[in-house]
């Protein structure tokens, strides 16, 4: 499988090359593929903060990738550059608040530049360093794609209809995806009839990203309202709902994109299996439950307007764009350190103790 979902890969979002970071302007997708170039920390955190680049994990890399500019950018002015790179760690921390896959990557940085050897070259070690961030991501979607499928085996035989929420894709990743990556899978493997994508309102996510990947893969896909998605697992004979995660807590319960807690309670009413794939790095065991995560609030003008035009009365507008779903809802979460049914604390920890499977 791996070699066909090697093989099938068409998208990516994040491209480094020769020190140089471009990024794809998710904003302007499907309509425009437009690359933009970034040469600073604070483009970079920009960049996150607008959703230039947007999911979790792709936000963990573009930060890393931020950092080795800031050190460019450090080394070159000259002096104390490990004090001046904290204005560029923090830009980039404030850049989002819920992907912990942001802080997990800052740390990973930081960790790497606290162990250098006096004979180091430091830009090279960072480089490296952000670089490994970004395959090993891939190479985490490609683990879990293959896990994600033994799952659907292991309760289904043959095509069976999917519901997705917001982008978790190549899109939203170092490449294949998380929940997309398995159902990239499930598509090589004859086990998708259908994907339904959620639209995934304000930021329409599902209509301009998911769609987008899987409709150029042969993907068999139908975009929904996100109202519908409770319509189609009574109507449509839905066996799966399969989303990301932004943060994963000690306890199992799951921080994701705007939707996904109602998508599991009516999975929960319907008889759907729900699974969340994940790479560890959205695990923070440091949190006990989903009540301790930073849920972020965006501007109201998401929902006020449609590509810039005003669309609703002048009113006040209310956006969170996460929420929480409690583990007692999941049926399994699935890494690339393996997979945890019926999560909890105890399965969590299990998980954590585990090595990664690649
Ligand atoms: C591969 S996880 C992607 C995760 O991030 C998305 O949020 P956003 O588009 O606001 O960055 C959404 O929650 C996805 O599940």
């Amino acid at each position: 499988m791996r070699e066909r979902l090697l093989a099938a890969e068409r998208v990516t979002a994040i491209d480094w090359r020769k020190g140089t970071l471009r990024l794809l302007d998710q904003r302007r997708l499907p309509l425009e593929e437009t690359w933009l170039s970034y040469d600073s920390a604070a483009e970079v955190a920009d960049a996150i903060r607008e959703m230039v680049v947007r999911g979790a994990p792709a936000i963990g890399i573009s930060a890393a990738y931020g950092v080795v500019l800031g050190l460019r950018a450090r080394l070159d002015i000259g002096g104390d550059w490990r004090a001046a790179l904290e204005e560029d760690f923090r830009v980039l921390a404030e850049s989002r608040p819920t992907a912990v896959n942001l802080f997990w990557a800052l740390n990973r940085m930081r960790e790497r530049l606290d162990r250098l050897k006096p004979t180091d070259d430091p830009l090279q070690v960072l480089e490296a360093e952000a670089i490994a961030i970004h395959e090993s991501d891939r190479e985490a979607n490609l683990t879990m794609a293959q896990l994600g499928v033994e799952l659907i085996r292991k309760q289904h035989s043959g095509p069976q209809k999917i519901l997705t929420h917001c982008n978790t894709g190549a899109l939203a990743t170092g490449g294949f995806g998380t929940a997309l990556g398995v159902i990239r899978a499930a598509h090589l493997e004859g086990l998708v009839e259908r994907i339904y994508a959620d639209e995934t309102r304000p930021w329409l996510q599902g209509a301009r990203l998911t769609a987008w990947e899987l409709a150029n893969e042969g993907v068999p896909v139908t975009l929904n309202a996100d109202a519908a998605a409770a319509h189609l697992m009574k109507t449509e004979s839905i066996t799966w709902v399969i989303v990301g995660a932004d943060r994963i807590t000690a306890n199992g319960d799951v921080a994701n994109k705007i939707g996904t807690y109602q998508l599991a309670v009516n999975a929960m009413h319907h008889g759907v299996r729900f699974m969340v794939v994940a790479p560890s790095s959205t695990i923070d065991m440091s949190l006990e439950s989903g009540d301790d995560i930073p849920i972020e609030e965006r501007d109201g003008r998401e929902l006020l307007e449609i590509g810039g035009k005003r669309v609703a009365a002048e009113v006040e507008a209310f956006n969170p764009v996460f929420d929480v779903t409690p583990a007692d809802l999941i049926d399994a979460i699935v890494t690339e350190r393996g997979v945890v049914e019926r999560p909890d604390a105890a399965r969590m920890a299990e998980l954590m103790s585990r090595k990664r499977l690649h």
